[in-house]
């Protein structure tokens, strides 16, 4: 059985709209999996975060967990957010308290060793306000891991900071996704196509709002990935250019559309 399903879902923000956020999405997601979800902006990609989370209820169309509909959020789903994932009141130390206690484990030792393995140990007493966009993402990481979620729903977690740090965060996430043993679950939304053939299982393109799927591709390479000699393999290249030109018809669709004075 499947973990995570969307089942024929549409959404709309308010009843007056005549463009819904996402039309008749239906996506299976299995016990284990790396999702990578890419599209153009606008097309739903936050939403459908928001419906696996239970943040918000789909105007039709079944969201189910393990086989039972979601209505809400729960620890059994991890949220990680482009930024303001993290209690702003709370030092670095204590946001990871907070989600071990939630996940009924507790220790300042523990805590402690979580921000170790995320390399921001000497942060420990500092508030997010006061740390850099890298060094809250990985506090972000450390405290939706140490929830010991099964499900990890991850949106742009890796959008605002540099390219160093986005290295560093994508292999520490394939890493604790790893030690999970096939048991831990990502759906990761980015605009970054390198990023989701590093990182993914599969990856599911939407099209411009209002946002179906377009096409689920199967990244066809063995893990451990070694990014350098990633680039260079034909295989990854035919992905790419896959993926891009999915990308831009929709985008060159919707200006013809726009253009024709059909609006979008
Ligand atoms: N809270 C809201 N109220 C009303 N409309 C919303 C709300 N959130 C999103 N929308 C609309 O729903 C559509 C999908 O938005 P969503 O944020 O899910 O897209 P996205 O693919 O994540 O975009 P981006 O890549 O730019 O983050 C957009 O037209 C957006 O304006």
């Amino acid at each position: 059985m499947a973990l995570l399903t969307l089942e024929g879902i549409s959404l709309s923000y308010s009843r007056e709209s005549n463009r819904p956020a996402l039309d008749n999405v239906s996506l299976t997601i299995q016990e284990g999996e790396f999702i990578a979800v890419v599209g153009p902006s606008g097309c739903g990609k936050s939403s459908t975060i928001a419906l696996l989370a239970g943040l918000i209820e789909p105007s039709s169309g079944t969201v189910l967990l393990d086989g039972k509909p979601i209505h809400g959020p729960g620890p059994d789903r991890a949220v990680v957010f482009q930024d303001y994932s993290l209690f702003p009141w709370m030092t670095a130390l204590d946001n990871i308290k907070f989600a071990l206690k939630r996940a009924g484990a507790a220790g300042k030792k523990q805590a402690l060793d979580y921000l170790k393995l995320v390399g921001v140990a000497d942060a420990a007493h500092k508030y997010p306000g006061e740390l850099s966009g890298g060094m809250k993402q990985r506090v972000a990481i450390a405290r939706a891991f140490a929830l010991g979620a099964p499900v990890y729903l991850m949106d742009e977690p890796f959008g605002a900071v540099d390219a160093k740090n986005r290295i560093y965060l994508q292999d520490l996430l394939l890493r604790l996704w790893q030690e999970g043993g096939g048991k831990k679950t990502v759906f990761l939304v980015t605009h970054d196509i390198d990023e989701a053939i590093y990182l993914a299982d599969r990856i599911v393109i939407f099209t411009p709002g209002p946002g179906k799927v377009r096409r689920i591709l199967e990244v066809p390479f063995d893990r451990p990935r070694k990014r350098n000699y990633l680039v260079h393999d034909k295989k990854y290249q035919e992905l790419r250019n896959d993926i891009l030109s999915l990308l831009q018809d929709d985008l060159i669709g919707e200006l013809a559309k726009v253009e024709g004075g059909e609006g979008i």
